[in-house]
């Protein structure tokens, strides 16, 4: 059954894609075969002395897919199932984000095969600094600014930062973004992908006549990502009903309050060995605990997927009957079941226009530290505002106007953007 682990011909499902575009606008030869594939990708070994005095090698890999735009951007992954297919596809939806939101970036992915959760504290401290002596000579602010991923988060990018300034002997705090505040991150990046993702939901709703407080949401997936969306949504009055983790679901059909439940998540580790409702705390009444894949299934106005990719595909999309599909993981839907969605009329609002607010705010990230400044969070998150506001705007009215689905619409703005781009610089032979 295809399924996370499942990474075979992820890239050529992923780069299937442009194929629409390319039939539906106009792009020029030489920038079609650019688009095809990355510009380099790094495999690397990561040596890592344990507690125990034993040393274990850990495979990590580092993927730059297509600078035009500029320096190749994006997370770094650590979890067991990470390829060089994985990174290279997530590199390319890195390229075709940052060009949809107008980033002046391209993409990046970094990964390291690994099960951190197996890992001490000093052992993943390690890890995160032999990965950046390891990529060191293709990082820099200017060349490649890896950000936190699935399972990093701001103490790796604090740990990342400082082994890359003990390399280049001085401070370079915009070779990596998603820092902690107090070494140079801006702030509002940890909540920004779950932000900006409830910006893109609320504009669609409100475009269709939704209100929050009449729509229910299931939610797959309960990190950093989905619990600011959570915390967010529910702060909004979206009615959240369901959320799951990598072992499993609850579903209260009264409605589940995000932060007790991540209080007890931190403390606990899973969702199902919560206390759910005691004289001490509730997340709701009346929690049940279902399978964690049956969340998939449940009929709810909004299906949002925050997990990880390829978690609807050809053997479970029959079983959708989500109203709307919000998309905050890179890649959830398969191009197989995306097509079914739209056939079914199922509205998908995209991974690279939905979860792009992480990435934006490295982006001020980087604008701060490279001039010095300091923002305030308010004034972060009215540019982050603002800039989703417009970009997702353009998006939306384009596929109202040329009769498309939304990751349609977005992928055309974002591959003529670096199309025009690739012209532009003039190392196009004009063949057509
Ligand atoms: N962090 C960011 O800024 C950005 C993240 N993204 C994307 O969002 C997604 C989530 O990233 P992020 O929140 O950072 O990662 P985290 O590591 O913080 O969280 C991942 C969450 O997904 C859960 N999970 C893993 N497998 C499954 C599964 N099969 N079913 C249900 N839940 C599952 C994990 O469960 P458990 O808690 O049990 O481990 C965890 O709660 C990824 O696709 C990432 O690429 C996109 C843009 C930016
Ligand atoms: O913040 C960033 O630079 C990138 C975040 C990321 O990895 C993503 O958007 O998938």
């Amino acid at each position: 059954m295809p399924g996370q682990k499942d990474h075979a011909n992820l890239f050529d499902d992923a780069r299937s894609r442009l194929e629409e575009v390319f039939e539906a606008i106009h792009v020029h030869g030489d920038a079609r075969e650019r688009l095809k594939q990355p510009n380099l990708a790094m495999q690397v070994s990561v040596p890592v002395r344990m507690d125990d005095g034993s040393l274990r090698v850990f495979p990590g890999w580092r993927v730059q897919y297509n600078n035009t735009l500029g320096p190749a951007k994006g997370g770094i992954r650590f979890h067991p199932d990470v390829s060089q297919e994985e990174v290279t596809t997530l590199s390319f939806w890195m390229a075709v984000k940052c060009a949809v939101v107008d980033l002046p970036y391209g993409g990046g992915k970094g990964g390291v095969k690994v099960d951190p959760k197996r890992l001490s504290k000093l052992e993943l401290e390690r890890l995160s600094r032999g990965y950046v002596r390891a990529i060191a000579d293709i990082m820099g602010p200017d060349r490649d600014i890896p950000a936190p991923d699935v399972n990093t988060n701001p103490m790796v990018m604090g740990w990342m930062a400082d082994e890359f300034d003990h390399l280049a002997r001085g401070k370079v705090p915009a070779a990596i973004t998603g820092k902690p505040p107090a070494l140079g991150g801006s702030l509002g990046r940890v909540a920004a992908t779950g932000r900006g993702a409830l910006h893109v939901l609320d504009l669609w709703a409100s475009r269709e006549g939704r209100k929050p407080e009449e729509t229910t949401l299931a939610i797959q997936g309960f990190g950093n990502a989905a619990y600011h969306f959570a915390r967010l949504a529910h702060e909004r009055g979206y009615r959240i009903v369901a959320v799951s983790d990598s072992q499993g679901a609850i579903y209260s059909r009264d409605g589940l309050a995000p932060d007790p439940i991540m209080e007890q998540k931190t403390q606990h580790q899973r969702l199902h060995e919560m206390v759910y409702c005691d004289d001490s705390v509730c997340i709701a009444e009346n929690v049940e605990k279902l399978e964690r894949d049956e969340l998939l299934s449940l009929e709810v106005d909004i299906l949002v997927l925050a997990a990880l990719e390829n978690q609807v595909h050809e053997h479970n999309v029959d079983q959708v009957q989500a109203g709307a599909v919000l998309e905050i993981a890179n890649g959830p839907v398969t191009s197989y079941a995306d097509e079914q969605l739209e056939a079914r009329r199922v509205p998908v609002l995209p991974d690279v226009l939905a979860n792009t607010g992480g990435v934006i705010v490295s982006y001020y990230e980087w604008v701060q530290n490279r001039s010095g400044e300091r923002w305030a969070e308010e004034e972060v998150n009215a540019r982050l505002a603002e800039r989703l506001e417009y970009q997702s705007r353009l998006v939306l009215e384009r596929a109202e106007r040329e009769e498309i689905s939304y990751r349609k619409a977005a992928y055309r703005q974002g591959i003529e953007r670096i199309a025009d781009a690739i012209q532009l610089r003039g190392n196009c032979q004009d063949s057509e």
